[in-house]
């Protein structure tokens, strides 16, 4: 988790973040000082907040302070979570606010008893961060809710793309397992029909067979490549990401099947008719969507 100074004084808000705590501190003094306002340590202290750290996700600072997927990553953990309730923890930059503020509730005694099983190691890591309780996935059969990310949302239909952190797979079995499967994202994500290149976990040596399977089901598959590393991605299961462009998803069900029906593939992007609500930040507030 990073940390993040906020201060308000006659309608200007002065916000810095930082790694570490000192590192705030001391950009807060910087950036205090071009504003002519006097605060001593103590004082800037008291207006420093734990957040998710942008190094820890793919899309980085743009993402995570991306004021739309905070609002709605915030909002969904206030309305949402209740006292003693076992809740799936989604991956990516808008999930992670509800992580945080999931940990904040549960810190200052608005919530209690609140126990999160992750849906990938970045969300494991930040639940851990944030002092939430955590279980594993084979502990549970069954949870409350799931709040997850999404890469492309539909206004029309409770389907959503998703993958592209490379988390599907155990996200689609922790999202299956929730009484209520909550999506939080931005309002730029909406598109009907979804064309966002679905993802798809493939066993690394059925890589070629599978693609060409793709091809023949009608997408285009990439190999995701690493940006940090030589080579492609592998998942959290030790295998490769195909970036499968079908254009349009005119028939998602049809194309979910089809991917589906494909032997070396662990699963796939595409979460069909999955979606209880959307959560979605605006410029000025979140919307609603019921499914
Ligand atoms: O594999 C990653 C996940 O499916 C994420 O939930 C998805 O990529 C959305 O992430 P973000 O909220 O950062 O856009």
């Amino acid at each position: 988790m990073a940390k993040e100074f906020t201060y308000t004084a006659d309608g200007e808000t002065v916000q810095e973040w930082a790694e570490t705590e000192d590192e705030a501190i001391e950009r807060a003094c910087e950036a205090l000082d071009d504003h002519g306002i006097d605060l001593d340590e103590e004082a800037i202290r008291e207006h420093i907040e734990v957040v998710p750290s942008p190094n820890r996700i793919k899309s980085g600072a743009e993402g995570v302070f991306d004021e739309r997927r905070r609002r709605a990553g915030e909002r969904a953990a206030q309305e949402l979570i209740e006292d003693g309730m076992d809740v799936g923890l989604g991956t990516g930059s808008t999930t992670a606010w509800t992580v945080a503020e999931i940990g904040r509730l549960l810190r200052e005694g608005d919530l209690e008893d609140v126990r999160g099983v992750a849906t990938s190691l970045q969300s494991h890591e930040l639940a851990k961060e944030a002092d939430i309780p955590l279980v594993t996935l084979d502990a549970v059969t069954e949870l409350d809710i799931t709040v997850d990310g999404a890469d492309q949302y539909s206004e029309n239909e409770p389907t959503v793309i998703k993958g592209g952190g490379g988390a599907h797979a155990r996200e689609k079995v922790i999202d299956a397992m929730a009484d209520e499967l909550v999506i939080t994202t931005d309002e730029e994500k909406a598109t009907d029909p979804l064309d966002y290149p679905v993802p798809v976990e493939v066993m690394p040596d059925a890589r070629e067979v599978v693609a060409e399977w793709v091809r023949e089901a009608g997408g285009e598959p990439d190999l995701r490549m690493a940006e940090r590393k030589d080579g492609p991605v592998f998942t959290a299961n030790g295998n490769l990401v195909l970036d499968c462009d079908f254009g349009g998803l005119d028939d998602a069900a049809g194309t979910a099947q089809e991917l589906d029906g494909i032997p070396g593939v662990l699963d796939h992007g595409i979460f069909l008719d999955m979606v209880d609500a959307v959560y979605l930040g605006t410029d000025e507030d979140v919307d609603v969507l019921e499914f």
